[in-house]
């Protein structure tokens, strides 16, 4: 059977994340977050006991993922290692900014702590840059109220420009409104713009004559304006990532025109 080119996609999440999604019916969720925001006791309570935990391929950086079927559709849901940012600066950050980058996931969850929300938008904003299918998940919302911090969570949504979920998920409150925009976002019923930082005159100006460049070089396969604001700041392992991720896809996309060839 040939590869088609939807499942070019597919086969790198296998290759290089070792995540099995088998067939195209099956939607990736990618979950990130600052460390200790509950982001494992979300995966938990909605995956249950369908988890399979692993290493990332070549790292000793823990890998769970787990599944779970909402509204007749199948999720695999990856629980990422914990980060303050995509900033690569550790093997976790990494690991986190590849699966986002070049595993492409069908949603990223950002899960961030109500009772220190504005040290974990950090992160959210960086995810942001990255891709338009975004959503966050203000957990701990309990402990908040318990502190007496209000979190206009409506607000927030219209602030950033993407769906805004309050849970607190050690009891289960919030989950299913959580599921429900991961499954819109995820099959485009719903759409997000996230708001974009808007940088000084002088990075915007490289950062426009950047894009051209990037394009003609990577086509559509990933977000240009966050590759180019990547290499001004002069992050070289966003570079090797490339050259390791695509060089896998392109040979993926080779294979598929093979198999049509023969079809
Ligand atoms: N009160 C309250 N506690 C929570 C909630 N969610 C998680 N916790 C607790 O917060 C602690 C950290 O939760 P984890 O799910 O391990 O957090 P994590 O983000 O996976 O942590 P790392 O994997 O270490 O980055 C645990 O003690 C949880 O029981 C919540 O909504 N309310
Ligand atoms: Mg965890």
């Amino acid at each position: 059977m040939g590869l088609t080119c939807q499942s070019c996609g597919k086969a790198l999440l296998k290759e290089k994340f070792n995540i099995r999604v088998g067939n195209n019916d099956r939607l990736v969720i990618a979950l990130a977050g600052n460390p200790n925001v509950g982001k494992s006791t979300v995966f938990n309570a909605l995956t249950g006991l369908k988890q399979h935990t692993g290493n990332w391929p070549g790292k000793t950086v823990s890998n769970t993922r787990g599944s779970y079927k909402y509204k007749n559709k199948k999720f695999v849901l990856v629980d990422l290692p914990g980060t303050y940012s995509l900033l690569a600066n550790s093997v976790e950050e990494q690991v986190a900014r590849d699966f986002i980058c070049f595993g492409k996931p069908d949603a990223t969850v950002v899960v961030t702590d109500a009772t220190c929300l504005e040290r974990n938008l950090n992160l959210v904003l960086q995810v942001m840059e990255l891709t338009d299918h975004v959503i966050l998940c203000v957990n701990l919302m309990d402990e908040a109220k318990r502190k007496g911090i209000f979190i206009d969570t409506k607000a927030l949504a219209k602030a950033l420009g993407i769906p805004v979920v309050g849970t607190s998920a050690r009891s289960g409150e919030g989950l299913i409104e959580l599921m429900d925009k991961i499954h819109n976002i995820s099959i485009g019923l719903e759409k997000s713009s996230p708001k974009r930082i808007v940088y000084p005159k002088e990075i915007e100006e490289e950062i426009k004559k950047l894009i051209p460049h990037i394009k003609g070089l990577l086509g559509d396969q990933l977000n240009p304006r966050w590759v180019a604001l990547k290499i001004l700041e002069g992050d070289k392992t966003l570079l090797d990532s490339i050259q390791q991720f695509l060089y896998t896809e392109n040979c993926f996309k080779h294979q598929s025109e093979v198999a049509c060839v023969y079809e």
